[in-house]
């Protein structure tokens, strides 16, 4: 007798991703909510924001670009609902709990008290908890009557919020059939990938999915990480991701079998660069939009797998062409951000040059980039325009703020 064990995954089809313009099926996005009403000129640089985002108009900017993305048929997966459907396992919100409660700020006695609080709130509760962090003044009365209760003020954060959660792109990336849960390097973000790491492990969606890499492992963003081509991947190293984390994650995913080539691709360790998709992003499958002045420096690592175990390091060599001859085409077009160095770094700045693409030459930008827009729009390429005045407070754009989980394999 054959049994049928069902789940929620019988419905979807398995989550792969092998490119970065193969058509988009199923995106993980996340709607702003009251996280970014922690933002304060007080803390708004700590938290990695350049200034205080009006939420209402924000949340509009985000249901916009989900929006968007419908219309093109495909299927949106939001953050916090994956969160609450994922902390109806028991395991998923003793996770969270202990990822969130951080012994040296509180002292074992709150610690101790905010963690049994915790794990008598309802879901939504937690999850918001998990999300938007808590004051000592949102502290329930009875707990922790202790010297850090009194010698803290109101509006200090028992538990930091994670406004950069909006980018989901940063904390986990597809690569294939695996999910690589990010290990971030920012102290305001690094609690993100626990929240990414206990949905993949215990929403039933991702039940079956396997792991290309831990958030414990050597720093890694998933916006340093570009899939150029089936088997082709190039990785920023700056700001963000390290030189150590590339090298391990190319090995594991040689190890794994999901890539014949990795790219380390050196970017400036600068704000404005922070990832390798704030100055690169592809358009179409021989297609980036690219910021000018980088195009002719930028500079790649080859690495491929040794065959037993190692890793093999060639170069460095321009990126354009290292990119194209992994990638086995003559040439990749380069469509330049603006069209004098001024308008290009105010448009870089701007995300201009952070787009997503939904299929081959369909991408999604910010229409406040107009010269890079026009430019894309020359060279064949459609422009899905969406507005982006409060998203954009925290540095970000359309790529970014999407993590691809299921895109079609390109012809
Ligand atoms: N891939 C990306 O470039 N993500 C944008 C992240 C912005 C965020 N405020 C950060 O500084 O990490």
């Amino acid at each position: 007798m054959t049994s049928h064990i069902s789940s929620a995954t019988d419905e979807h089809p398995t989550p792969r991703v092998d490119s970065e313009v193969g058509p988009l099926r199923t995106v993980l996005l996340h709607r702003p909510g009251l996280e970014l009403k922690r933002l304060t000129p007080r803390n708004n640089d700590q938290l990695l924001f350049d200034g205080i985002p009006w939420v209402g108009r924000a949340q509009e900017e985000h249901d916009a670009f989900a929006a968007v993305l419908r219309s093109r048929g495909v299927e949106v997966l939001l953050l916090a609902d994956l969160l609450m459907t994922a902390l109806d396992d028991q395991r998923a919100r003793s996770a969270g709990i202990y990822a969130s409660v951080d012994e040296r700020r509180l002292g074992i006695d709150l610690a101790d008290s905010l963690r049994s609080h915790l794990s008598t709130v309802g879901q939504e509760e937690l999850a918001n908890v998990l999300m938007a962090g808590m004051t000592f003044e949102e502290l329930p009365a009875a707990e922790g009557a202790s010297l850090v209760r009194h010698m803290h003020r109101p509006h200090d954060f028992v538990i930091d919020p994670l406004p950069n959660l909006l980018f989901t792109r940063d904390s986990s990336a597809w690569v294939a059939d695996r999910v690589a849960v990010s290990s971030l390097v920012m102290p305001a973000r690094r609690r993100e990938s626990s929240i990414t790491d206990l949905i993949y492990a215990y929403h039933p969606r991702f039940a079956k999915t396997s792991r290309a890499y831990g958030a414990h492992s050597a720093p890694l963003e998933g916006g340093d990480v570009l899939l150029l081509a089936p088997g082709v991947m190039a990785i920023g190293v700056g700001e963000r991701t390290t030189p150590a984390g590339a090298e391990s994650f190319a090995r594991s995913v040689f190890m794994d079998g999901l890539a014949h080539t990795v790219l380390a691709v050196p970017i400036a360790q600068e704000r404005a660069t922070m990832h390798l998709d704030t100055v690169c992003t592809m358009v179409d499958v021989d297609a980036v939009v690219m910021y000018p002045a980088i195009r002719d420096t930028l500079s790649a690592y080859s690495l491929r797998p040794d065959g037993s175990g190692g890793v093999l390091v060639d170069g460095p060599a321009p990126f354009l062409s290292a990119a194209a001859e992994a990638m086995g085409i003559e040439r990749l077009r380069v469509i330049d951000t603006g069209l004098d160095s001024v308008t290009a770094e105010r448009e870089q700045w701007d995300d201009g040059n952070n787009t997503l693409a939904v299929a081959p030459g369909v991408v999604i930008a910010y229409e406040r980039n107009v010269e890079t827009n026009a430019r894309l729009e020359e060279a064949g390429v459609e422009v899905l325009r969406i507005s982006g005045s409060e998203l954009g407070s925290g540095r970000g754009g359309p790529r970014c703020m999407s993590c691809p989980v299921l895109r079609d394999p390109l012809n």
